[in-house]
């Protein structure tokens, strides 16, 4: 059964820019399906329309059967939402955040108190439960987010871009519970910018580009479908010509001291192309050969890959191919 149907979504906003732009999807029960994108790829309006927080300019979605206009409160009362900027008071304690919102949603007293404790503690959050928010660190701050999307006990549940900013570990916990809420039964609509993090989690795919989807479909069809391996080789900026000469300007990228190349699908290919770029003049020493990625299903897709981003630990996160190196839609 499709719990989410889109159906030539569109949204343009009054300035023109248009988000979403007539965008077609179905979400099964029971799958934690994933929209992935660059920033202003529409990611968060997608969600926006779908949890009624905005309209469509046309177009008709449905979530858990009930369209998101005319049953604007049936689906707010049953779907789960953490967003990206959480609306928390900093001058209230983790614990008032959860009483509010069991308030808001009517929960039951006896329920309330059984459910709070049981996020509290499944999040980490016990020994901080009375400190003010305004002591919470990010991760803090986004896993109570999550406590309050999930308090009423949600079937489907809506995070948008949850690990952005978040510490390494922070950011496994998240994955961690994403599972935990998916093998008891729910679904994940899960917006992110991060690609191993949709490789890792997510059941299926929508590749957003500039408000349209480019491809939906199981992490291990994506990769499939772009064929061949890549070959990995440490570099110089300098090797990268002789090397398109080689195997075609779109088939090869330089980027961070490292030069990559698709190998089109077959295993006799290796031996004659290690040898013509060996005669071109680039050195082979700590040649590797690995399956394709979701980066470069993406990188294959948009035309470019993610840009990097630095996250409040100060890291810079995720792998970034900024060249543009892909042949467009289309290819997978
Ligand atoms: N209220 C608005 N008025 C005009 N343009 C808007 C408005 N909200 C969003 N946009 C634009 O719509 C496009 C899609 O934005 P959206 O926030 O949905 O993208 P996103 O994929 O979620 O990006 P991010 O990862 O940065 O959150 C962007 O170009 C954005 O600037």
């Amino acid at each position: 059964m499709s719990i989410i149907e889109a159906q030539g979504l569109h949204k343009a906003f009054d300035d023109g820019t248009v988000a979403v732009d007539r965008v077609d999807f179905e979400v099964a029960e029971g799958e934690v399906f994933g929209f992935l994108g660059r920033n202003g790829a529409g990611k968060t309006t997608t969600v926006r329309i779908l949890t009624t927080l905005t309209r469509a300019t046309s177009g008709q979605a449905r979530v858990l059967g009930l369209d998101v206009v005319k049953h604007r409160s049936e689906v707010r009362d049953r779907i789960g939402l953490s967003l990206q900027q959480a609306a928390l008071d900093p001058l209230m304690t983790g614990r008032e955040h959860l009483q509010l919102i069991a308030s808001l949603r009517r929960m039951r007293p006896a329920r309330r108190t059984e459910r709070m404790e049981e996020l509290l503690t499944g999040f980490g959050l016990t020994e901080v439960a009375d400190r003010l928010v305004a002591t919470y660190t990010v991760g803090m701050r986004r896993r109570l987010d999550a406590t309050l999307a999930l308090l009423h006990g949600p079937q489907l549940l809506f995070l948008d871009e949850p690990t952005t900013g978040l510490d390494p570990q922070s950011r496994r916990a998240l994955w961690s519970f994403v599972r935990t809420y998916r093998q008891s039964g729910g679904t994940v609509f899960l917006t992110t910018q991060y690609l191993d993090e949709a490789d890792e989690l997510c059941d299926r795919i929508a590749i957003l580009d500039k408000g349209a989807v480019a491809v939906i479909d199981t992490p291990q069809d994506l990769k499939k479908g772009i064929g061949g391996k890549v070959l990995t080789l440490p570099a110089t900026p300098e090797a990268r010509e002789p090397a398109a000469s080689v195997v075609g300007e779109t088939a090869c990228r330089f980027t961070d001291g490292v030069l990559q190349i698709d190998l089109p699908a077959g295993d006799d290919v290796l031996p004659s192309l290690l040898k013509r770029l060996h005669d071109s003049g680039i050195p082979l020493t700590g040649v590797t050969v690995t399956d394709p990625t979701i980066e470069e299903v993406f990188i294959r897709l948009t035309g470019e890959g993610l840009e990097r981003r630095t996250q409040s630990d100060g890291s810079v996160a995720a792998a970034a191919l900024a060249r543009t190196v892909g042949t467009g839609r289309g290819g997978v």
